[in-house]
Protein backbone atom coordinates (compact mmCIF):
# COMPACT_ATOMS: atom_id res chain seq x y z
CA UNK A 1 0.00 0.00 0.00
CA UNK A 2 3.15 2.26 0.68
CA UNK A 3 4.53 1.58 -2.78
CA UNK A 4 1.14 2.31 -4.61
CA UNK A 5 0.88 5.55 -2.19
CA UNK A 6 4.08 6.96 -3.38
CA UNK A 7 3.36 7.02 -6.78
CA UNK A 8 2.50 4.12 -8.57
CA UNK A 9 -1.04 5.10 -9.77
CA UNK A 10 -1.82 3.17 -12.84
CA UNK A 11 -4.23 5.21 -13.89
CA UNK A 12 -1.92 8.47 -13.83
CA UNK A 13 1.67 7.32 -13.82
CA UNK A 14 1.63 4.49 -16.18
CA UNK A 15 2.37 6.64 -19.17
CA UNK A 16 5.01 8.18 -18.07
CA UNK A 17 6.85 5.48 -15.95
CA UNK A 18 6.21 3.10 -19.36
CA UNK A 19 9.17 4.86 -20.34
CA UNK A 20 11.11 3.93 -17.92
CA UNK A 21 11.36 0.13 -18.52
CA UNK A 22 10.40 -2.66 -15.98
CA UNK A 23 8.26 -0.85 -14.07
CA UNK A 24 4.90 -1.65 -16.20
CA UNK A 25 4.94 -5.07 -14.52
CA UNK A 26 4.72 -3.45 -11.08
CA UNK A 27 2.09 -0.83 -12.18
CA UNK A 28 -0.19 -4.41 -13.34
CA UNK A 29 0.86 -6.17 -10.35
CA UNK A 30 -0.03 -3.38 -7.78
CA UNK A 31 -3.00 -1.73 -9.83
CA UNK A 32 -4.85 -5.88 -9.98
CA UNK A 33 -4.11 -6.50 -6.45
CA UNK A 34 -5.56 -3.11 -4.92
CA UNK A 35 -8.37 -3.33 -7.34
CA UNK A 36 -8.76 -7.22 -5.23
CA UNK A 37 -8.86 -4.87 -2.02
CA UNK A 38 -6.55 -7.19 -0.23
CA UNK A 39 -3.79 -6.61 3.16
CA UNK A 40 -1.21 -4.78 2.45
CA UNK A 41 0.87 -7.62 4.35
CA UNK A 42 -0.69 -9.80 1.40
CA UNK A 43 -0.10 -7.31 -1.67
CA UNK A 44 3.85 -7.59 -0.22
CA UNK A 45 3.81 -10.48 -0.12
CA UNK A 46 1.98 -11.14 -3.32
CA UNK A 47 4.99 -8.19 -4.68
CA UNK A 48 7.86 -10.19 -3.12
CA UNK A 49 6.58 -13.39 -5.17
CA UNK A 50 6.34 -11.45 -8.53
CA UNK A 51 8.93 -13.26 -10.96
CA UNK A 52 10.29 -9.87 -12.09
CA UNK A 53 11.09 -8.74 -8.63
CA UNK A 54 12.83 -11.90 -8.09
CA UNK A 55 15.00 -11.64 -11.25
CA UNK A 56 15.48 -8.04 -10.43
CA UNK A 57 16.79 -9.10 -6.47
CA UNK A 58 19.25 -11.70 -8.21
CA UNK A 59 21.14 -9.44 -10.48
CA UNK A 60 21.06 -6.99 -7.12
CA UNK A 61 24.18 -8.58 -6.06
CA UNK A 62 25.50 -8.46 -9.56
CA UNK A 63 24.94 -5.01 -9.14
CA UNK A 64 27.01 -4.71 -6.29
CA UNK A 65 29.81 -6.27 -7.24
CA UNK A 66 29.52 -4.11 -10.98
CA UNK A 67 29.52 -0.99 -8.62
CA UNK A 68 32.57 -2.20 -6.68
CA UNK A 69 34.46 -2.38 -9.53
CA UNK A 70 33.05 0.52 -10.89
CA UNK A 71 34.82 2.13 -8.01
CA UNK A 72 37.19 0.78 -8.10
CA UNK A 73 37.88 1.38 -11.80
CA UNK A 74 35.63 4.51 -12.10
CA UNK A 75 34.75 2.90 -15.33
CA UNK A 76 30.90 1.48 -14.96
CA UNK A 77 29.78 -1.01 -17.35
CA UNK A 78 26.52 -0.42 -18.76
CA UNK A 79 24.68 -2.87 -17.32
CA UNK A 80 25.95 -1.65 -14.07
CA UNK A 81 24.96 1.66 -14.99
CA UNK A 82 21.27 0.64 -16.28
CA UNK A 83 20.33 -1.07 -12.98
CA UNK A 84 22.10 2.26 -10.52
CA UNK A 85 19.43 3.98 -12.70
CA UNK A 86 16.53 1.42 -12.20
CA UNK A 87 17.22 0.72 -8.17
CA UNK A 88 17.60 4.48 -7.50
CA UNK A 89 13.77 5.08 -9.33
CA UNK A 90 11.34 6.15 -6.24
CA UNK A 91 9.33 3.19 -6.49
CA UNK A 92 11.71 0.58 -6.51
CA UNK A 93 12.92 2.63 -3.29
CA UNK A 94 10.10 2.72 -1.64
CA UNK A 95 9.65 -0.80 -2.36
CA UNK A 96 12.41 -2.52 -1.05
CA UNK A 97 12.10 -0.12 2.40
CA UNK A 98 8.80 -1.27 1.86
CA UNK A 99 9.82 -4.53 2.17
CA UNK A 100 13.59 -4.12 4.52
CA UNK A 101 10.30 -2.81 6.80
CA UNK A 102 8.49 -6.03 6.94
CA UNK A 103 11.80 -8.28 7.04
CA UNK A 104 12.48 -6.38 10.36
CA UNK A 105 9.03 -6.45 11.74
CA UNK A 106 9.00 -2.60 11.96
CA UNK A 107 5.51 -2.07 12.23
CA UNK A 108 3.35 -1.23 14.85
CA UNK A 109 1.48 -1.91 17.43
CA UNK A 110 3.52 -4.79 18.53
CA UNK A 111 1.38 -7.42 19.33
CA UNK A 112 1.19 -8.41 23.21
CA UNK A 113 2.54 -11.88 24.22
CA UNK A 114 0.36 -14.48 24.98
CA UNK A 115 -0.29 -15.20 28.87
CA UNK A 116 1.70 -17.39 30.78
CA UNK A 117 -1.00 -19.09 31.68
CA UNK A 118 -1.96 -20.18 28.53
CA UNK A 119 -3.51 -23.83 28.88
CA UNK A 120 -1.63 -26.64 27.32
CA UNK A 121 -4.69 -27.56 25.33
CA UNK A 122 -5.31 -24.47 22.89
CA UNK A 123 -8.38 -26.42 21.74
CA UNK A 124 -10.18 -25.60 25.23
CA UNK A 125 -10.14 -21.46 25.41
CA UNK A 126 -9.52 -19.13 22.34
CA UNK A 127 -7.51 -16.36 22.78
CA UNK A 128 -8.66 -13.73 20.31
CA UNK A 129 -5.77 -10.86 19.49
CA UNK A 130 -6.98 -8.28 17.06
CA UNK A 131 -5.19 -5.36 16.16
CA UNK A 132 -8.02 -2.71 16.85
CA UNK A 133 -6.36 0.32 16.04
CA UNK A 134 -8.86 2.52 17.11
CA UNK A 135 -11.38 0.58 14.74
CA UNK A 136 -14.98 -0.36 16.37
CA UNK A 137 -14.97 -3.94 17.12
CA UNK A 138 -17.89 -5.09 14.78
CA UNK A 139 -19.79 -6.93 17.60
CA UNK A 140 -22.55 -7.07 20.38
CA UNK A 141 -22.43 -8.40 23.38
CA UNK A 142 -25.72 -9.99 25.65
CA UNK A 143 -25.70 -10.96 29.22
CA UNK A 144 -27.59 -14.82 30.19
CA UNK A 145 -30.13 -13.32 32.85
CA UNK A 146 -29.68 -16.44 34.07
CA UNK A 147 -25.71 -17.12 34.90
CA UNK A 148 -24.52 -13.20 34.26
CA UNK A 149 -22.67 -15.02 31.43
CA UNK A 150 -21.26 -12.17 28.76
CA UNK A 151 -21.78 -13.67 25.29
CA UNK A 152 -20.94 -12.41 21.83
CA UNK A 153 -24.45 -11.76 20.57
CA UNK A 154 -23.82 -10.48 16.91
CA UNK A 155 -20.50 -10.06 14.86
CA UNK A 156 -21.48 -7.04 12.26
CA UNK A 157 -20.81 -8.15 8.61
CA UNK A 158 -17.78 -6.30 7.32
CA UNK A 159 -16.93 -4.83 10.69
CA UNK A 160 -13.59 -5.74 12.41
CA UNK A 161 -14.54 -8.81 13.83
CA UNK A 162 -15.85 -10.53 10.84
CA UNK A 163 -13.32 -9.88 9.08
CA UNK A 164 -10.86 -11.39 11.58
CA UNK A 165 -13.02 -14.45 11.38
CA UNK A 166 -11.74 -14.93 14.88
CA UNK A 167 -14.81 -14.15 17.07
CA UNK A 168 -18.34 -15.25 16.49
CA UNK A 169 -21.84 -15.45 17.87
CA UNK A 170 -22.39 -17.02 20.96
CA UNK A 171 -18.73 -17.30 22.35
CA UNK A 172 -18.56 -16.80 25.81
CA UNK A 173 -16.35 -13.81 27.03
CA UNK A 174 -14.32 -14.26 29.74
CA UNK A 175 -11.44 -12.11 29.55
CA UNK A 176 -10.29 -8.87 27.50
CA UNK A 177 -7.03 -7.58 27.85
CA UNK A 178 -6.42 -9.46 30.84
CA UNK A 179 -9.90 -8.04 32.30
CA UNK A 180 -11.93 -10.83 33.21
CA UNK A 181 -15.58 -9.65 32.88
CA UNK A 182 -17.42 -12.78 33.86
CA UNK A 183 -20.25 -10.99 36.66
CA UNK A 184 -19.58 -7.83 34.67
CA UNK A 185 -22.97 -5.41 33.90
CA UNK A 186 -22.87 -5.54 30.34
CA UNK A 187 -22.32 -1.95 30.26
CA UNK A 188 -19.30 -2.01 31.81
CA UNK A 189 -18.04 -4.50 29.28
CA UNK A 190 -18.95 -2.15 26.66
CA UNK A 191 -17.09 0.38 28.51
CA UNK A 192 -14.21 -2.18 28.48
CA UNK A 193 -14.38 -3.19 24.85
CA UNK A 194 -15.22 0.95 23.43
CA UNK A 195 -12.33 1.97 25.35
CA UNK A 196 -9.51 -0.29 23.49
CA UNK A 197 -6.79 1.46 21.50
CA UNK A 198 -4.42 -0.39 20.11
CA UNK A 199 -5.02 -4.12 20.19
CA UNK A 200 -7.52 -6.46 22.40
CA UNK A 201 -6.59 -9.40 23.55
CA UNK A 202 -10.07 -11.49 24.18
CA UNK A 203 -10.52 -15.10 26.11
CA UNK A 204 -13.62 -16.60 25.07
CA UNK A 205 -14.75 -20.08 25.53
CA UNK A 206 -15.51 -22.46 22.94
CA UNK A 207 -18.57 -24.82 21.84
CA UNK A 208 -17.55 -28.22 20.68
CA UNK A 209 -19.25 -31.30 19.80
CA UNK A 210 -18.56 -34.43 21.06
CA UNK A 211 -17.51 -37.08 18.50
CA UNK A 212 -17.22 -39.74 21.19
CA UNK A 213 -19.51 -40.86 24.32
CA UNK A 214 -18.38 -40.52 27.78
CA UNK A 215 -19.38 -41.83 31.04
CA UNK A 216 -17.23 -40.61 34.06
CA UNK A 217 -18.88 -43.48 36.30
CA UNK A 218 -16.64 -45.59 34.11
CA UNK A 219 -13.41 -44.07 33.97
CA UNK A 220 -11.40 -44.91 36.77
CA UNK A 221 -8.85 -41.94 36.09
CA UNK A 222 -11.61 -39.03 37.02
CA UNK A 223 -10.75 -37.06 39.90
CA UNK A 224 -14.13 -37.23 41.24
CA UNK A 225 -16.51 -39.08 39.22
CA UNK A 226 -19.67 -37.57 41.31
CA UNK A 227 -18.45 -34.58 39.25
CA UNK A 228 -18.08 -35.76 36.31
CA UNK A 229 -20.19 -35.06 33.37
CA UNK A 230 -21.49 -38.40 31.13
CA UNK A 231 -21.88 -37.19 27.32
CA UNK A 232 -22.70 -38.69 24.48
CA UNK A 233 -21.58 -38.40 20.30
CA UNK A 234 -23.46 -35.35 19.14
CA UNK A 235 -23.85 -33.45 22.49
CA UNK A 236 -23.54 -29.98 21.88
CA UNK A 237 -21.15 -28.83 25.05
CA UNK A 238 -19.58 -25.18 26.11
CA UNK A 239 -16.31 -25.59 27.62
CA UNK A 240 -16.30 -22.96 30.15
CA UNK A 241 -12.98 -23.71 32.05
CA UNK A 242 -9.41 -25.05 31.15
CA UNK A 243 -7.22 -24.39 33.95
CA UNK A 244 -6.74 -27.78 33.99
CA UNK A 245 -4.63 -29.13 31.26
CA UNK A 246 -6.37 -32.42 31.85
CA UNK A 247 -9.83 -31.87 33.19
CA UNK A 248 -12.18 -29.52 31.67
CA UNK A 249 -15.13 -28.38 32.98
CA UNK A 250 -18.19 -27.92 30.66
CA UNK A 251 -22.16 -27.49 30.40
CA UNK A 252 -24.04 -29.11 27.90
CA UNK A 253 -26.07 -26.69 25.26
CA UNK A 254 -29.24 -25.80 25.79
CA UNK A 255 -28.98 -26.82 29.17
CA UNK A 256 -30.80 -26.02 32.78
CA UNK A 257 -27.90 -26.80 34.91
CA UNK A 258 -25.81 -23.10 35.72
CA UNK A 259 -22.86 -25.67 37.15
CA UNK A 260 -20.48 -27.49 35.33
CA UNK A 261 -19.37 -30.68 35.37
CA UNK A 262 -15.50 -32.16 34.78
CA UNK A 263 -15.31 -33.64 31.39
CA UNK A 264 -11.56 -34.87 29.99
CA UNK A 265 -9.52 -32.32 27.74
CA UNK A 266 -9.11 -33.90 24.43
CA UNK A 267 -5.53 -34.77 24.60
CA UNK A 268 -7.35 -36.75 27.76
CA UNK A 269 -9.95 -38.19 25.88
CA UNK A 270 -7.33 -39.00 22.81
CA UNK A 271 -4.92 -40.78 24.83
CA UNK A 272 -7.60 -42.91 26.48
CA UNK A 273 -8.65 -43.42 22.95
CA UNK A 274 -5.63 -44.99 21.94
CA UNK A 275 -5.04 -46.94 24.87
CA UNK A 276 -8.80 -48.29 24.41
CA UNK A 277 -7.85 -49.18 20.53
CA UNK A 278 -4.97 -51.07 21.85
CA UNK A 279 -6.15 -53.12 24.86
CA UNK A 280 -9.50 -53.68 23.08
CA UNK A 281 -9.45 -52.92 18.71
CA UNK A 282 -12.49 -55.05 18.11
CA UNK A 283 -14.62 -52.33 20.50
CA UNK A 284 -13.32 -49.75 19.09
CA UNK A 285 -14.35 -50.98 15.45
CA UNK A 286 -17.04 -48.75 14.32
CA UNK A 287 -17.66 -50.63 10.58
CA UNK A 288 -21.75 -50.49 9.91
CA UNK A 289 -22.77 -54.26 9.31
CA UNK A 290 -24.64 -54.03 6.12
CA UNK A 291 -27.93 -55.88 6.74
CA UNK A 292 -27.47 -57.72 3.09
CA UNK A 293 -31.21 -58.47 2.53
CA UNK A 294 -32.04 -55.24 0.57
CA UNK A 295 -30.83 -54.10 -2.67
CA UNK A 296 -33.64 -51.70 -3.55
CA UNK A 297 -33.64 -50.24 -7.75
CA UNK A 298 -30.88 -47.61 -6.08
CA UNK A 299 -28.14 -50.91 -6.47
CA UNK A 300 -26.13 -48.47 -8.99
CA UNK A 301 -25.29 -46.39 -5.73
CA UNK A 302 -24.56 -48.74 -3.60
CA UNK A 303 -21.05 -49.98 -3.05
CA UNK A 304 -20.73 -54.12 -2.76
CA UNK A 305 -20.28 -55.14 0.95
CA UNK A 306 -16.48 -56.05 0.20
CA UNK A 307 -15.88 -52.42 -1.02
CA UNK A 308 -17.52 -51.21 1.64
CA UNK A 309 -15.40 -53.07 4.24
CA UNK A 310 -12.61 -52.03 2.53
CA UNK A 311 -13.99 -47.95 1.65
CA UNK A 312 -14.45 -48.27 5.68
CA UNK A 313 -12.47 -45.61 7.32
CA UNK A 314 -13.90 -46.14 10.99
CA UNK A 315 -11.91 -48.87 12.02
CA UNK A 316 -8.18 -47.86 12.80
CA UNK A 317 -7.19 -45.73 15.32
CA UNK A 318 -5.89 -42.78 13.14
CA UNK A 319 -9.64 -41.85 11.99
CA UNK A 320 -11.96 -38.86 12.77
CA UNK A 321 -13.49 -40.47 15.86
CA UNK A 322 -10.46 -41.36 17.80
CA UNK A 323 -8.43 -38.68 16.34
CA UNK A 324 -11.01 -35.73 17.02
CA UNK A 325 -12.82 -36.09 20.38
CA UNK A 326 -14.23 -32.94 20.04
CA UNK A 327 -14.90 -30.95 16.92
CA UNK A 328 -15.56 -27.04 17.19
CA UNK A 329 -18.65 -25.49 16.09
CA UNK A 330 -19.80 -22.15 15.61
CA UNK A 331 -23.25 -20.53 14.78
CA UNK A 332 -23.81 -20.37 10.99
CA UNK A 333 -26.50 -18.49 8.91
CA UNK A 334 -26.56 -18.87 5.87
CA UNK A 335 -26.59 -15.59 3.45
CA UNK A 336 -28.93 -15.23 0.91
CA UNK A 337 -26.37 -14.82 -1.52
CA UNK A 338 -24.95 -18.28 -0.53
CA UNK A 339 -25.51 -21.32 -2.06
CA UNK A 340 -28.23 -23.56 -0.36
CA UNK A 341 -26.48 -26.62 2.00
CA UNK A 342 -26.23 -29.80 0.97
CA UNK A 343 -29.28 -31.91 2.25
CA UNK A 344 -27.98 -35.59 3.26
CA UNK A 345 -30.65 -37.95 3.90
CA UNK A 346 -29.12 -40.83 5.62
CA UNK A 347 -31.23 -44.45 7.17
CA UNK A 348 -31.07 -47.76 6.98
CA UNK A 349 -31.46 -49.94 4.10
CA UNK A 350 -35.58 -50.06 3.20
CA UNK A 351 -36.42 -47.19 5.99
CA UNK A 352 -37.80 -45.51 3.09
CA UNK A 353 -35.16 -42.71 2.61
CA UNK A 354 -35.48 -42.96 -0.90
CA UNK A 355 -39.13 -42.78 -0.93
CA UNK A 356 -39.00 -39.24 1.08
CA UNK A 357 -36.64 -37.76 -1.20
CA UNK A 358 -38.47 -38.45 -3.99
CA UNK A 359 -41.73 -37.55 -2.24
CA UNK A 360 -40.21 -33.73 -1.59
CA UNK A 361 -38.85 -32.90 -5.22
CA UNK A 362 -42.10 -34.03 -6.68
CA UNK A 363 -43.82 -31.49 -3.55
CA UNK A 364 -41.91 -28.88 -4.73
CA UNK A 365 -39.56 -29.59 -8.16
CA UNK A 366 -38.55 -25.65 -8.47
CA UNK A 367 -37.05 -25.65 -5.14
CA UNK A 368 -35.89 -29.69 -4.20
CA UNK A 369 -33.78 -31.51 -6.70
CA UNK A 370 -31.22 -34.69 -6.92
CA UNK A 371 -28.06 -34.77 -8.56
CA UNK A 372 -27.84 -36.02 -11.94
CA UNK A 373 -26.38 -39.30 -11.86
CA UNK A 374 -23.35 -40.87 -14.00
CA UNK A 375 -23.81 -44.21 -15.84
CA UNK A 376 -22.02 -45.92 -18.71
CA UNK A 377 -25.07 -47.78 -19.43
CA UNK A 378 -26.32 -46.94 -23.20
CA UNK A 379 -29.17 -44.39 -23.30
CA UNK A 380 -32.72 -46.15 -23.69
CA UNK A 381 -36.03 -44.42 -25.70
CA UNK A 382 -37.17 -41.26 -24.21
CA UNK A 383 -33.81 -40.65 -22.41
CA UNK A 384 -32.18 -37.29 -22.32
CA UNK A 385 -28.46 -36.67 -21.93
CA UNK A 386 -28.01 -35.08 -19.03
CA UNK A 387 -31.59 -35.66 -17.45
CA UNK A 388 -32.19 -39.16 -16.42
CA UNK A 389 -28.09 -39.65 -16.40
CA UNK A 390 -24.97 -38.42 -17.48
CA UNK A 391 -23.80 -41.01 -20.26
CA UNK A 392 -20.11 -41.39 -20.14
CA UNK A 393 -17.69 -44.27 -21.45
CA UNK A 394 -16.16 -46.92 -18.85
CA UNK A 395 -12.87 -45.20 -19.81
CA UNK A 396 -14.20 -41.54 -18.04
CA UNK A 397 -16.11 -43.18 -15.76
CA UNK A 398 -13.09 -45.00 -14.37
CA UNK A 399 -10.69 -41.93 -15.11
CA UNK A 400 -13.46 -39.96 -12.69
CA UNK A 401 -13.63 -42.52 -10.56
CA UNK A 402 -9.39 -42.12 -9.76
CA UNK A 403 -9.84 -38.91 -9.24
CA UNK A 404 -12.30 -38.75 -6.51
CA UNK A 405 -15.46 -37.28 -8.35
CA UNK A 406 -17.74 -39.71 -7.18
CA UNK A 407 -19.49 -39.47 -3.75
CA UNK A 408 -20.62 -43.51 -4.11
CA UNK A 409 -20.71 -45.97 -7.24
CA UNK A 410 -21.19 -49.32 -7.56
CA UNK A 411 -21.83 -51.67 -10.57
CA UNK A 412 -25.00 -53.49 -12.00
CA UNK A 413 -25.57 -55.56 -14.19
CA UNK A 414 -22.13 -54.86 -15.86
CA UNK A 415 -23.04 -50.92 -15.79
CA UNK A 416 -21.20 -48.27 -13.76
CA UNK A 417 -23.12 -46.10 -11.92
CA UNK A 418 -22.57 -42.91 -9.53
CA UNK A 419 -23.41 -39.77 -7.96
CA UNK A 420 -20.29 -37.17 -8.56
CA UNK A 421 -19.70 -34.61 -6.75
CA UNK A 422 -19.60 -32.14 -9.64
CA UNK A 423 -23.61 -33.27 -10.16
CA UNK A 424 -23.98 -32.38 -6.69
CA UNK A 425 -22.57 -28.47 -7.41
CA UNK A 426 -24.19 -28.02 -10.38
CA UNK A 427 -27.70 -28.45 -8.53
CA UNK A 428 -26.01 -26.01 -5.85
CA UNK A 429 -25.23 -23.33 -8.78
CA UNK A 430 -29.08 -23.57 -10.19
CA UNK A 431 -30.14 -22.48 -6.50
CA UNK A 432 -32.01 -25.05 -5.96
CA UNK A 433 -31.90 -27.27 -2.61
CA UNK A 434 -29.91 -30.62 -3.91
CA UNK A 435 -31.14 -33.65 -1.74
CA UNK A 436 -29.05 -36.77 -1.46
CA UNK A 437 -29.00 -39.84 -0.16
CA UNK A 438 -25.94 -41.67 0.69
CA UNK A 439 -24.39 -44.49 3.01
CA UNK A 440 -23.33 -43.45 5.88
CA UNK A 441 -19.28 -43.83 5.52
CA UNK A 442 -19.98 -41.15 3.04
CA UNK A 443 -20.64 -37.91 4.87
CA UNK A 444 -16.67 -37.91 5.68
CA UNK A 445 -16.14 -37.11 1.93
CA UNK A 446 -19.20 -34.69 1.94
CA UNK A 447 -18.26 -32.95 5.04
CA UNK A 448 -16.62 -29.52 3.71
CA UNK A 449 -16.89 -25.66 3.68
CA UNK A 450 -18.21 -25.60 0.34
CA UNK A 451 -21.15 -28.12 0.40
CA UNK A 452 -21.88 -27.24 4.93
CA UNK A 453 -23.96 -30.59 5.03
CA UNK A 454 -26.80 -30.78 7.05
CA UNK A 455 -27.68 -34.16 7.54
CA UNK A 456 -31.03 -35.76 8.31
CA UNK A 457 -31.18 -39.25 10.02
CA UNK A 458 -34.43 -41.41 8.95
CA UNK A 459 -34.72 -43.52 11.92
CA UNK A 460 -37.01 -46.34 11.64
CA UNK A 461 -40.16 -46.87 14.34
CA UNK A 462 -40.68 -50.07 16.09
CA UNK A 463 -41.26 -53.17 14.13
CA UNK A 464 -44.81 -52.88 15.22
CA UNK A 465 -45.24 -49.25 13.59
CA UNK A 466 -43.30 -51.00 10.63
CA UNK A 467 -45.30 -53.54 10.10
CA UNK A 468 -48.35 -51.78 10.26
CA UNK A 469 -47.75 -48.76 8.30
CA UNK A 470 -45.38 -50.48 5.35
CA UNK A 471 -47.86 -53.38 5.10
CA UNK A 472 -48.22 -52.52 1.60
CA UNK A 473 -45.25 -51.82 0.97
CA UNK A 474 -42.40 -53.45 -1.27
CA UNK A 475 -39.23 -54.05 -2.53
CA UNK A 476 -36.86 -54.72 -5.35
CA UNK A 477 -34.18 -56.81 -4.42
CA UNK A 478 -31.04 -58.32 -5.64
CA UNK A 479 -33.15 -62.12 -5.88
CA UNK A 480 -36.64 -61.17 -5.42
CA UNK A 481 -38.37 -58.33 -7.47
CA UNK A 482 -41.11 -56.28 -5.80
CA UNK A 483 -41.35 -58.59 -2.70
CA UNK A 484 -43.24 -58.05 0.61
CA UNK A 485 -40.74 -57.35 3.04
CA UNK A 486 -42.32 -57.70 6.30
CA UNK A 487 -39.87 -60.68 7.60
CA UNK A 488 -37.20 -58.17 7.43
CA UNK A 489 -38.45 -55.32 10.33
CA UNK A 490 -36.43 -57.07 12.91
CA UNK A 491 -33.27 -56.83 11.39
CA UNK A 492 -33.87 -53.02 9.81
CA UNK A 493 -34.31 -51.80 13.05
CA UNK A 494 -31.45 -53.17 14.11
CA UNK A 495 -29.48 -51.94 11.61
CA UNK A 496 -31.22 -48.02 12.06
CA UNK A 497 -30.26 -48.79 15.45
CA UNK A 498 -26.51 -49.31 14.80
CA UNK A 499 -26.44 -46.82 12.55
CA UNK A 500 -27.60 -44.09 14.99
CA UNK A 501 -25.35 -45.43 17.82
CA UNK A 502 -22.29 -45.10 15.34
CA UNK A 503 -23.44 -41.67 13.39
CA UNK A 504 -25.32 -39.70 15.55
CA UNK A 505 -22.29 -37.16 15.85
CA UNK A 506 -23.00 -36.05 12.14
CA UNK A 507 -26.80 -35.63 12.74
CA UNK A 508 -28.45 -32.40 11.99
CA UNK A 509 -31.93 -33.53 13.19
CA UNK A 510 -33.67 -36.81 13.53
CA UNK A 511 -36.97 -37.85 11.53
CA UNK A 512 -39.06 -41.22 12.39
CA UNK A 513 -40.30 -42.59 9.28
CA UNK A 514 -43.79 -43.62 10.72
CA UNK A 515 -46.56 -42.19 8.74
CA UNK A 516 -45.37 -41.14 5.58
CA UNK A 517 -47.36 -37.98 5.24
CA UNK A 518 -46.09 -36.71 8.44
CA UNK A 519 -42.98 -37.58 8.01
CA UNK A 520 -42.40 -35.77 4.56
CA UNK A 521 -44.25 -33.02 6.04
CA UNK A 522 -41.50 -32.64 9.07
CA UNK A 523 -38.46 -32.93 6.92
CA UNK A 524 -39.94 -29.71 4.47
CA UNK A 525 -39.96 -27.85 7.62
CA UNK A 526 -36.56 -29.09 8.99
CA UNK A 527 -34.96 -28.37 5.75
CA UNK A 528 -36.38 -24.22 5.54
CA UNK A 529 -34.89 -24.26 9.09
CA UNK A 530 -31.80 -25.82 8.43
CA UNK A 531 -31.03 -23.55 5.00
CA UNK A 532 -32.91 -19.81 6.45
CA UNK A 533 -32.13 -20.11 11.13
CA UNK A 534 -28.68 -20.36 12.68
CA UNK A 535 -27.25 -23.81 12.94
CA UNK A 536 -24.49 -25.37 14.50
CA UNK A 537 -21.56 -26.11 12.27
CA UNK A 538 -17.91 -26.85 12.54
CA UNK A 539 -15.78 -23.86 12.78
CA UNK A 540 -13.30 -24.91 10.12
CA UNK A 541 -15.99 -24.46 7.11
CA UNK A 542 -16.59 -20.59 8.25
CA UNK A 543 -14.99 -18.09 6.90
CA UNK A 544 -15.43 -14.48 7.56
CA UNK A 545 -17.68 -13.49 5.22
CA UNK A 546 -20.09 -16.74 6.02
CA UNK A 547 -20.73 -15.83 9.98
CA UNK A 548 -23.67 -14.31 11.52
N1 LIG B 1 -43.63 -44.42 5.95
C1 LIG B 1 -43.86 -45.37 5.06
N2 LIG B 1 -45.04 -45.99 5.04
C2 LIG B 1 -45.29 -46.98 4.15
N3 LIG B 1 -44.41 -47.41 3.24
C3 LIG B 1 -43.20 -46.81 3.20
C4 LIG B 1 -42.87 -45.78 4.11
N4 LIG B 1 -41.61 -45.38 3.83
C5 LIG B 1 -41.17 -46.14 2.82
N5 LIG B 1 -42.12 -46.99 2.43
C6 LIG B 1 -42.00 -47.99 1.38
O1 LIG B 1 -40.94 -48.87 1.76
C7 LIG B 1 -40.27 -49.36 0.60
C8 LIG B 1 -38.77 -49.07 0.75
O2 LIG B 1 -38.59 -47.67 0.72
P1 LIG B 1 -37.34 -47.01 0.00
O3 LIG B 1 -37.06 -47.64 -1.31
O4 LIG B 1 -37.49 -45.55 0.04
O5 LIG B 1 -36.22 -47.49 1.01
P2 LIG B 1 -34.75 -47.00 1.12
O6 LIG B 1 -34.51 -46.65 2.52
O7 LIG B 1 -34.48 -45.95 0.12
O8 LIG B 1 -33.98 -48.32 0.80
P3 LIG B 1 -33.22 -48.69 -0.56
O9 LIG B 1 -32.02 -47.83 -0.59
O10 LIG B 1 -32.89 -50.12 -0.44
O11 LIG B 1 -34.18 -48.39 -1.66
C9 LIG B 1 -40.90 -48.64 -0.59
O12 LIG B 1 -41.85 -49.51 -1.15
C10 LIG B 1 -41.58 -47.44 0.04
O13 LIG B 1 -42.70 -47.02 -0.71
Amino acid sequence: KDVFDRGINPATKKKKIKNEGLQLHVVEDVGEAVSRNISGAQLLHELLSAPWLRALLKVFHKFFVDAMHWTRANCPSPDALELYNLLSSPHIQALLSSHDSVAQCDYLPILPPLPDELPEDEEAMRIVCLVKNNQPLGATIRRDEETGDIYIARVIHGGLADRSGLLHPGDLLVEVNGNSVLGLEPEKVIHILVGLQDKGLFMVSVYMRAMVDYYPLQDSSIPCPDAGMAFSRGDLLEVVDQSDAQWWQARKVPCGASFAGLIPSASTLRSKQREQWWCHPSQVHTCIRPSGFRRSFRLWRRTSYKRRRQSCTSCTPSTNALATPYEEVALYQRLPQENHRLIILIGASGVGVNELRKRLIKLNPSTFQGPVPHTTRPMRDGEQAGREYHFVTKELFEYMVCNHRFVEYGESKGHLYGTSIDAIHDVLKRGRMCIIDVEPPSIHFLRSRTLKPYVIFIKAPGPECLRQSRRNARIITGYAVNRAFTDDFLELEEMSQLIEAKCKQYFDSVVVNDDLQDACMQLCSIIQQAQNEPQWIPVCWLTSSQQM
